[in-house]
Order: structure tokens, then C-alpha cells, then sequence
């Protein structure tokens, strides 16, 4: 297939594409550069920087086959302090990318949704059918856009697919995390883990779970990446499926930071802080769904092997 990547540039874009491409998909990477980097797309991928609102100048010159959805505002506090610039990415942005996929005739879409789509969930594992009910405007965009997909492969018979993930993390490829504003658990540790920060602050001790601190499923990005691949190969016209992608396995804060020290050797020091407003308690995936429906299973849900690849990415991105 030749496929319309768009946020290759981005972590977990980039490790997609060089998923894809492995396949023997042919890709081009459209992506603003806004929070990516040029030098994370694969060489075999073509690149062009622009905004997804403009994706119709790429599809008037080359017929595609796919649209993999990744450039989107990511932030959940962000969305938060400046909601207008989520909808406006996020939705107008995606509505503009499916409405250009549609007038050229490109038969399938799959999205990066997020669990950030069920809020603070009342059971767990979280399946798909647990009730949408997002705590803050990034959640409310994503699944937005959710909606739009299901309407479009309804009406216009469009092959589409969101793809919740979870807590994504790891390496592959020489391709990992580099954002210039982190905020993410396993990267900040690692920063820590490195002397680039001094310590590491734990958002709260009160929750209601086994150590008191949030709970999360952790996903290695290659197997994420993985699930594209089946998710573009299973899509049938007219449908919109949608699949949670996680381990299964809620890891806490502190687990995380100890695995880490483990991972790493190094001590690691840790603060206790309020909580982030925002944060639900536990978000642990049922996969069950992309497992049968897909056949997909992760290769490395082992949380030492996350972190193991995410770190050597942290340390060799230094020695580049
Ligand atoms: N990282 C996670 O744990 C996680 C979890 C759930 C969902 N997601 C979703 O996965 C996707 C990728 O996340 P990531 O962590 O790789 O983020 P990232 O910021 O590394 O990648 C996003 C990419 O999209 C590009 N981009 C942003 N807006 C654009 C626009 N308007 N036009 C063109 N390009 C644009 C950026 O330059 C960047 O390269 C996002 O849609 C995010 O919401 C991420
Ligand atoms: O310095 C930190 C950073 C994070 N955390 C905690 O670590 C856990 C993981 O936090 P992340 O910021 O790494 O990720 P989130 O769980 O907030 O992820 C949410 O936001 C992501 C986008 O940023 C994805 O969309 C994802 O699906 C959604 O659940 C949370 O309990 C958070 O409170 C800390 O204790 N200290």
C-alpha cells in the first residue's frame, strides 16, 4: 500500500513508519514539525513538512491507499489552558484530513485515538464499550474525532479504525522519545536517571490504589506501531472499528521509578507532590478486542524491556 503518515516526524509516527516501511508499504511522512523532528523520519520515507489541513496538495499528486492519522496536540494540561487551539488542531485539522481523503478517494483511515476517551473509568480493564466520558478538551478532541470516523465509514463507506492507546513508551529502530516539553512519566525518570534533572515528582500519594500513587498500562511503541500495520491490513469499507491497545497490566508510579533504577543503576531520587489535576486513578486496557479481531500480541509487554529500550534511546541520543 502507499500510505499518507501524517505526525511521522513525531515518536511514536516515526517508529509507525519504519513499521510500515519493514512491511514493504511505501510512505510518505506529512508533518508540520511542530513538535517532531526531520531527522526521525525513516530515509526510505518521502517527507513533507506541511500542516494536515493542507494534506489535499500531497493527495492531488499521488494516489494513496491509507491515511495514518498521528499529527495531533498532545498535552492534556495544555488542552486544558488553551482549549481553542486543540479543537483547532485536533478537529478542524482531522475533519480537513478526511474530508481531503474522501474527495481523492482514499479507502482507509486509521487514527491515533487515546484512552484519555474514557475519562476517570469505573471498571477495569477498560474495554471499548465502557462509556466515553472525557475529563479534559485533548480526550474531548480525540474522540470527536472518533465520532466524525464513524458517521464518515456510514456514509461514505470509508475503511476507518481509531486506535485507543494507552501509556506508549520504549524504543524501536533508533526511534524513541524526544520532546522539547516533556511530560511524560518514563522519559522524565530516564532524564532523571541521566543528572539532566535533579529528581523526579511523584503527582500524588492519596489515590485509591495499591501504593497510592496512579496506576497505568504501559505499552512498548513497536508493538503499538505493530498494531497499525494489522489495523490498515484488517479495515473493511464501510466500517469503523475501534481497538484499546495496552498490556493489560497496570504498573504504579513507584513501580515505574523502580524499574527504572533497576534498568539503569542509578538512584533516582523521588518527591512526593500533589496530585495533576486531570489524572484519573488507574487506566489499565482490555486488548482483548485488537487481540481477536486483529490478532495482534505484544512482543515486549515486559515493563523492564520498555523501559530497558527507552533508556538505551535516552543515553545513545546524547552520544549522537
Ligand atoms: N504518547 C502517548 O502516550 C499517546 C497516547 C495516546 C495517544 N497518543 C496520540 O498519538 C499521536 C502521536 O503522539 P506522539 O506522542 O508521537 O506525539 P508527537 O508530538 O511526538 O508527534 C506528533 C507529530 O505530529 C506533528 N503535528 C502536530 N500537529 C500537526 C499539524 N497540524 N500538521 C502536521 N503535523 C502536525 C508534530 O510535529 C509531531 O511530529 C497523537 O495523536 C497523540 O494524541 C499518544
Ligand atoms: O513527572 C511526572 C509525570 C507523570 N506522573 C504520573 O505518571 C503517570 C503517567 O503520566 P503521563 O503523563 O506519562 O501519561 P498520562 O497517563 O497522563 O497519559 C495521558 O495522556 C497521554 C497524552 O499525553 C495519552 O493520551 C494517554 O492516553 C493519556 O492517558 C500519571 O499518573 C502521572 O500523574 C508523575 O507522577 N510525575
Amino acid at each position: 500500500m502507499r500510505v499518507l503518515v501524517t505526525g511521522g516526524a513525531g515518536y511514536i509516527g516515526s517508529v509507525t513508519t519504519a513499521v510500515l516501511l519493514e512491511a514493504g508499504h511505501a510512505v510518505t511522512v506529512l508533518d508540520d514539525l511542530s513538535t517532531g523532528h526531520r531527522d526521525a523520519v525513516p530515509a526510505a520515507a518521502e517527507f513533507v513538512q506541511a500542516d494536515i489541513r493542507t494534506a489535499g496538495n500531497v493527495m492531488s499528486r499521488e494516489r494513496y491507499d491509507a491515511v495514518v492519522h498521528l499529527a495531533a496536540r498532545s498535552l492534556v494540561a495544555d488542552s486544558v489552558a488553551d482549549p481553542a487551539a486543540y479543537w483547532q488542531a485536533n478537529v478542524v485539522g482531522s475533519l480537513a484530513l478526511a474530508d481531503a481523503a474522501r474527495q481523492h478517494s482514499v479507502p482507509r483511515f486509521v487514527f491515533s485515538s487515546t484512552a484519555a476517551v474514557y475519562g476517570d473509568p469505573t471498571t477495569t480493564p477498560v474495554r471499548e464499550t465502557a462509556e466515553a466520558r472525557p475529563t479534559n478538551p485533548y480526550g474531548a478532541s480525540k474522540l470527536a474525532v472518533d465520532q466524525l470516523l464513524d458517521s464518515y465509514a456510514r456514509a461514505y463507506g470509508l475503511a476507518a479504525v481509531s486506535l485507543r492507546y494507552f501509556n506508549v513508551a520504549g524504543a524501536h529502530a533508533g526511534l524513541g522519545e524526544r520532546h522539547a516539553r516533556e511530560s511524560h512519566l518514563i522519559p522524565l525518570i530516564l532524564d532523571v536517571a541521566q543528572g539532566k534533572r535533579d529528581h523526579i515528582v511523584i503527582h500524588g500519594t492519596d489515590w485509591d490504589t495499591t501504593d497510592g500513587t496512579c496506576v497505568r498500562d504501559y505499552i512498548h511503541v513497536a508493538d503499538l506501531a505493530r498494531a497499525h500495520l494489522l489495523a490498515l491490513e484488517n479495515a473493511a469499507a464501510g466500517k469503523h472499528e475501534i481497538y484499546n491497545l495496552g498490556n493489560g497490566t497496570g504498573f504504579s508510579v513507584r513501580e515505574v521509578i523502580d524499574t527504572a533504577r533497576l534498568v539503569t543503576g542509578r538512584s533516582i531520587p523521588a518527591l512526593e507532590g500533589p496530585r495533576r489535576p486531570g489524572d484519573p486513578a488507574a487506566l489499565v486496557a482490555s486488548a482483548e478486542r485488537a487481540q481477536a479481531l486483529l490478532g495482534w500480541r505484544p512482543r515486549h509487554p515486559e515493563l523492564r524491556t520498555i523501559v530497558g529500550d527507552a533508556w538505551a534511546f535516552h543515553t545513545a541520543k546524547d552520544i549522537a
